[in-house]
């Protein structure tokens, strides 16, 4: 499979630059998942790479080859979009075999490829269907399908999944995971879904305002985020945000805010001490906050019930904690009523600090 790199890429529209010199690689066989708020840059640099976007400055290479003057054909790539352009007049092993018939394959190379594909994506039953006796599911498929048949080595994605319902959505998430681990290719893949690019991506590239905010695997962003946009865009319900400041007592190390004041331990406790500026935004996700009647003060948060939102097993209750709104989860069977106090024990190793006013981490 082919490798990709993207080296200092900027785009300009008229005077406003909107990328602001993207690095990236992306090695043999990878699924990279571009993720970030609406606006970030991410589909104008998938579509930079699939040249449906000039480059204003910087190269693409694929296999060591600059790319960024190639028409799109010519690039060895497959694209999936968001409303995946099917042609209503054909079924679907028409609307698979579309390409390989424009470029006058033998009907048996074609029919032995369709038939493949098909298997793939579990459309075999389908073939001589139209799009419009599809599901929203389905037609998605075929759209993958017409792009695996052209047997590229980088598989393009442009939110494919935006546009079903959230059980389809689900479906089709774990359906995309089992097929890449199946077909073995080179795979980039933009979504604003956090969850989508935790459960898909090898590698995710959080972009925000232009910029590479963080890449790593999914983990890594979890659990060391570089800063407070990444550390608050991975994670459902999200990383809660404290501001508090930095205050040493007796030798031991303490974040300290309004109706808050946690000891920090280890590493931790070290890095906050020698940090230059006191002043913090503390953040814990709410899976690092556990119900604790009899957690250690130093080590917990005092909060007040202000609302309680029912999804199943658990319960996710917004609370206050001085000014601040902290979101916990809990046992829906444990008894609470809303305007209660309660106890969360802080997981120490889920402390999260970051500079006030730079927002990256400690
Ligand atoms: N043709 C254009 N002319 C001017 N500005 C544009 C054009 N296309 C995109 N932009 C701007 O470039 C920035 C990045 O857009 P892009 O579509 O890549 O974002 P995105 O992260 O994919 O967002 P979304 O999830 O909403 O599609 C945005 O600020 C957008 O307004």
């Amino acid at each position: 499979m082919p490798t990709i790199h993207l080296e200092n890429l900027i785009k300009r529209y008229g005077d406003v630059e909107v990328l602001h010199g993207i690095e990236l690689e992306m090695a043999d066989n990878e699924f990279t998942v571009l993720v970030g708020p609406s606006g970030c840059g991410k589909s104008t640099t998938l579509r930079m790479i699939a040249g449906l976007e000039d480059v204003s400055e910087g190269e693409i290479y694929v296999d060591g080859k600059p790319v960024s003057h190639l028409e799109p054909k010519d690039r060895d790539l497959a694209m999936v979009f968001q409303d995946y352009a099917l042609y209503p007049h054909m079924n679907v092993a028409q609307n698979i075999s579309f390409a390989l018939r424009l470029a006058r394959r033998p009907k048996a190379e074609i029919d032995k490829k369709v038939r493949e594909v098909a298997d793939t994506v579990g459309l075999t039953e389908f073939l001589a269907r139209k799009p419009g006796a599809l599901s929203g599911g389905q037609r998605q498929r075929v759209a993958m399908a017409r792009a695996l048949a052209k047997d590229s080595g980088i598989f393009l994605f442009d939110e494919p999944l935006s546009n079903l319902d959230a059980k389809l959505r689900g479906q089709m998430r774990a359906e995309l995971a089992l097929m890449s681990q199946r077909v073995q290719k080179n795979m980039i893949y933009v979504t604003h879904d956090q969850i989508e690019a935790m459960t898909l991506a090898d590698r995710i590239v959080v972009m925000h305002g232009g910029y590479i905010q963080q890449q790593g695997t999914p983990e890594e962003l979890f659990k060391r985020p570089v800063n407070k946009f990444v550390a608050g865009f991975m994670g459902m319900p999200p990383m809660n945000f404290l501001n508090g400041e930095i205050v040493e007592r007796d030798g031991d190390v303490f974040v300290a805010g309004d109706g808050f004041d946690v000891q920090l331990e280890g590493e931790k406790a070290a890095t906050a001490r020698a940090h230059s500026s006191k002043e913090i935004t503390m953040g814990i996700r709410p899976s690092d906050l556990s119900f604790d009647e009899n957690a250690d003060p130093k080590k917990s948060l005092t909060l007040d019930i202000e609302v309680s939102e029912y999804v199943g097993a658990q319960s996710v209750l917004l609370c206050k904690c001085g000014s601040a709104r902290v979101m916990v989860e809990l046992n829906s069977e444990t008894p609470v009523a809303l305007g209660q106090t309660l106890t969360f024990a802080v997981n120490p190793g889920g402390v999260h600090l970051f500079d006030r006013k730079s927002e990256v981490a400690l």
